[in-house]
């Protein structure tokens, strides 16, 4: 069988940590053939974003059918989709196409405070592409919002809000607990009528840019190669932990994690 496939909806960052830049070198770096399709460019460094040129639907529409009519995907992941419009546009062509594995990182808001989803796209997100994804992956600020600002501050409302996620549409939900506090990282992903709790030390780095986006590529090249999504997550924990263990002190603001730091150093996981 030829190289597995994995597709990439998301945002460019010229700053090389985030968005589809992430998810490319995050691809390469896990053995599969990464495809991308640009639904924003903006203007980024670690400092922060300095403008955000959204694409049109037509751009959009376009590279996903160049992609998806000829070379396929055994997998796709979602970033920053930025308008309802988009949101719209891409869920339509990944049902039309029946695209597999389908993890939506629902991106909202840049470490630095920059918007990159539109605040009416939200429902857009929950009605339109929620239903066709096998996983969402909400940092804990995103779930609150997906959930009409409920607030989740422990691991028992992680997993309280994973299960109303579900309740709401999603297959599995996969809850982040980087923006908790405490001496663990723990992400809770609710599948198949279950809890795992995945656990990881902090690190104590401002270097964080881009965590995000490299986690849910993970999680997508994984499912590419066909691990099941306990196991895949499994996988994406250990890849994020040790590039954030590595992570660059690059520019002057907030660095991004090390895509490479996995096949050079033994993970620090819990
Ligand atoms: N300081 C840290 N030490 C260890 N693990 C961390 C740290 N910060 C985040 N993580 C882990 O990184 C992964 C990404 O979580 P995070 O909550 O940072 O995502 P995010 O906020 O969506 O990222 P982004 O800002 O890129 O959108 C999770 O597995 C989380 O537990
Ligand atoms: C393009 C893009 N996507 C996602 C994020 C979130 O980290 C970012 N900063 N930039």
């Amino acid at each position: 069988m030829g190289m597995r496939k994995t597709l990439t909806i998301a945002g460019s960052d010229s700053g090389g940590g985030a968005g589809i830049q992430a998810d490319l070198k995050t691809f390469q770096e896990r053995d599969v053939f990464g495809t991308s399709v640009i639904t924003a460019i903006t203007a980024q460094n670690t400092l922060g974003v300095h403008d955000v040129y959204p694409q049109t639907v037509e751009a959009v529409r376009s590279q996903l059918n160049a992609v998806l009519s000829d070379i396929g995907a055994d997998s796709v992941k979602t970033g920053m989709l930025f308008s309802s419009e988009l949101i719209v546009a891409v869920s339509e062509i990944i049902k039309a196409y029946q695209v597999p594995n389908l993890v939506i990182d629902p991106v909202m808001i840049a470490k630095g405070g920059a918007s990159l989803l539109q605040k009416e796209a939200i429902l857009a997100l929950k009605e339109k592409l929620l239903p066709i994804g096998k996983v969402i992956t909400p940092n804990l600020p995103e779930a609150s919002e997906l959930l009409n600002g409920q607030s989740i501050r422990s691991v028992d409302e992680m997993e309280q809000a994973a299960k109303l996620l579900h309740q709401s549409g999603a297959e599995s939900v996969l809850i982040k607990g980087g923006h908790l506090e405490g001496a663990t990282s723990i992400d809770v992903l609710y599948d198949q009528g279950r809890f795992y709790h995945y656990e990881a030390k902090r690190i104590d780095t401002k270097h964080t840019h881009g965590t995000g986006c490299t986690y849910s590529a993970c999680i997508a090249a994984e499912l590419a190669k066909g691990q099941s999504l306990p196991e895949a997550v499994s996988i994406a924990k250990d890849f994020i932990t040790a590039a954030i263990t590595h992570s660059l002190s690059i520019g002057e603001g907030i660095g991004p994690t090390n895509h490479a730091a996995y096949r050079h150093f033994v993970s620090t996981r819990i």
